[in-house]
């Protein structure tokens, strides 16, 4: 007897060596769009209620009962009957049939509307919300000078110059609806810009436009349709006001605002009139947001996953004894000679004019092919700001205000947008969050055959292998089932390996990682440091890994980076840090990490925090937290001393120190 064996994809993460990746639960592949969509009962109402009404509006002239103008003066102002399903106006029309070819007559222009607004209003608010900074705000400026203008005289004045002629006038509307759409899409743009998969996108080479092709477009759209609903609804109601104002098609033309116009004549004596001419145009605004929430629940519903879980402070703990453990094996590589990246005096500050606040300043470090170096320190002291300055991903509110990186010699400026940088198959980048690094949107099949495709200009089926190859040599079992699956179902490891994967199909030379591994839990994490080591050493691959773990730092790292309030303060193989740190600084920190403890002691703790950019003292920046600082610490900027033995320190008394704690 056969049995068949069921995995469930996070099951399928593999678990190299002993440093086994658990496997976690994976979410459950959720239905199509119109399966979900079919699930919201009032919205699939609404969608055939408004179905059957276009349908029976554009095909009035065959199956209205009536013609649209056919008097019978007999039957004249009846109510409801079965001759008359709606009763007949003071000619004796009927008015269900009227109701039919006016609905015609409105939806097309309302229609036309809704496409200019949105022909306008859409790439208009992407390219602002995406580009930010100054272009944002000279389209957000014209917008604005958009809405002020008062557009129901607007209106009135084109149909003077145009009477009556409802179509000029609903194409106006819709011009001057646009900059509101646009303001709305740019504010969804806006949000999904500061996406870490919009980075990912970015630091793999991929152009602006492509972006918001790929990745932004999808994630607006609900906001979009939204919008067009709600569009669509105010443009029936603004043409049946013109309408009913006696500017639209003149009688006998059926529209629906000349039969309420009608209705409204007759509201003494026959108040039975407005209900179906005002009832049409209420249930069709209202079926139109009915359908407009129901298309953008089932959009969203489509990548919403689980929410991110963090690994325990416990669970830290542990993992940063275990790898303190193993750095007593690990030598430390000497200073590199043959820089691969060189990075030299990165200087970020956040705000605008005297609000402009430095956050890092002067920062630089080299690193080989082959290498990993740690940047290390305290949350706050512009670790992250730095990497992301050299990856040309800071957020718009950010300023280069200086800094180069000369990368297989060649010298490139940073700057704010960092469009020159070799991104891709130069320089790389993995996330925090790996899940969030990864669109949600798009399959992990689709995210890496898009990269596969754009770097190595592999076709469809080439890229597809290629992909199945790099998730199985970042140790992802069952790679074809992977292939299919959304960010959402799977765990965080696998995310993570993804993006690893991702990361390696342009074929970098230099990866940064930002703290890849601080949102995972403690037995993955020890995998994806296993899978970046054996990366690294099969492809000579630069790594500039940015944490704040010692573990981390111990179990890979070649050298550190110490920096402190936006400045580096050491720089040393890890065997230097660890056997003979020099700053003081650097010790503390040291001595403050849990893997130090001694059983049944306790553990020495850093004083104080990290002073905020804008409060950064005069002369050493660690002086108030630091037991050995003088006057002389205070007196002025301390320079980053190079010493003989090839390490750098940023403290006028670590000699000083050395020989007395000797
Ligand atoms: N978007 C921002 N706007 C204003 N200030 C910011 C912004 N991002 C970072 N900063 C400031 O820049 C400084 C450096 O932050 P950064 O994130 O680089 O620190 P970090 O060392 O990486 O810390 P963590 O480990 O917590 O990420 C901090 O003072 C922080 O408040």
């Amino acid at each position: 007897m056969s049995t068949t064996q069921t995995t469930t994809p996070a099951a399928t993460e593999a678990a190299p060596g002993a440093s086994v990746a658990a496997p976690q639960p994976a979410g459950e592949r959720r239905p199509g769009f119109f399966l979900r969509y079919l699930r919201k009962g009032a919205a699939v109402a609404a969608a055939l209620f408004l179905i059957a009404l276009a349908a029976a509006c554009f095909l009035a002239p065959w199956i209205a009962p009536y013609a649209s103008d056919a008097t019978d003066f007999a039957a004249a102002s009846q109510g409801p009957s079965a001759a008359h399903w709606l009763g007949t106006d003071t000619l004796g029309r009927d008015v269900y049939s009227r109701l039919l070819y006016g609905g015609a007559n409105t939806l097309g222009p309302a229609l036309l509307t809704v496409a200019v607004a949105f022909a306008i209003g859409v790439p208009v608010g992407i390219l602002s919300g995406f580009k930010a900074g100054r272009t944002d705000q000279v389209v957000s400026s014209i917008l604005d000078g958009i809405i002020a203008v008062p557009s129901t005289i607007f209106l009135l004045a084109v149909l003077a110059v145009f009477p009556h002629n409802i179509v000029i006038a609903m194409v106006v509307f819709g011009i001057l609806i646009s900059p509101p759409v646009a303001k709305v899409v740019r504010s969804a743009t806006l949000g999904v810009r500061a996406e870490q998969y919009i980075d990912f996108a970015r630091i793999s080479g991929i152009g602006d436009l492509g972006i918001m092709w790929k990745h932004v477009r999808s994630k607006v759209a609900g906001v979009i349709v939204v919008q067009m609903t709600l569009v669509s609804g105010v443009a029936v109601v603004v043409q049946s006001g013109l309408e009913f104002l006696g500017l639209g098609p003149q009688p006998p033309t059926a529209t629906w605002g000349n039969l309420i116009s009608d209705a409204a004549e007759l509201i003494h004596t026959r108040p039975w009139m407005l209900v179906p001419t005002g009832g049409i145009i209420t249930l069709t605004t209202l079926a139109l947001w009915f359908v407009g929430d129901g298309v953008r629940d089932s959009l969203a519903e489509r990548w919403q996953g689980p929410p991110a879980t963090r690994r325990s402070a416990r669970a830290r703990k542990l993992v940063a004894n275990q790898r303190l453990a193993a750095a007593t094996t690990g030598g430390g590589a000497s200073r590199p000679s043959d820089a691969l990246v060189s990075v030299d005096g990165v200087t970020v500050s956040f705000g605008h004019g005297a609000s402009r606040i430095p956050v890092v300043q002067n920062v630089g470090f080299e690193v080989a092919a082959g290498e990993t170096v740690a940047l290390l320190g305290e949350s706050g002291c512009g670790k992250s700001v730095t990497a992301r300055a050299v990856a040309g991903l800071l957020p718009p509110s950010a300023h280069v205000d200086g800094g180069t990186a000369v990368f297989e010699g060649k010298t490139y400026e940073l700057s704010d947008d960092g469009d020159t940088l070799p991104r891709g198959n130069g320089i790389s980048m993995i996330f925090q969050e790996p899940v969030a690094a990864l669109d949600p949107s798009l399959t992990v099949g689709t995210i890496l055959t898009n990269s596969l495709r754009r770097h190595a200009g592999l076709d469809r089926k080439a890229a597809r292998a290629r992909a199945l190859e790099l998730l199985a040599q970042v140790d992802i079992r069952d790679p074809e089932n992977v292939l299919k699956l959304y960010p959402h179902e799977i765990s965080g490891g696998m995310a993570q390996r993804v993006c690893i994967a991702r990361a390696l199909a342009a074929d970098p030379k230099f990866l940064i990682a930002d703290e890849p591994t601080t949102a995972l839990d403690v037995t993955v994490q020890a995998g994806v440091l296993n899978l970046l080591r054996e990366r690294q050493a099969l492809t000579d691959l630069a790594v500039l890994f940015v944490t704040h773990d010692w573990g981390v730092v111990a179990d890979i790292a070649d050298r550190c980076v110490v920096m402190y309030a936006g400045e580096v303060v050491e720089v040393g193989t890890v065997d230097d840090l660890f056997d003979d740190a020099r700053h003081p600084y650097s010790r503390a920190l040291l001595e403050a990490n849990p893997s130090q403890g001694v059983p049944g002691e306790r553990l020495a703790a850093l004083p104080g925090r990290v002073p905020s950019p804008n409060a950064w003292p005069e002369g050493c920046r660690f002086q108030s937290r630091c037991p050995f600082a003088t006057a002389a610490c205070a007196a002025g900027p301390i320079p980053l001393t190079s010493t003989d033995d090839g390490r750098k320190v940023r403290c006028i008394r670590w000699e000083e120190l050395r020989r007395d704690a000797n």
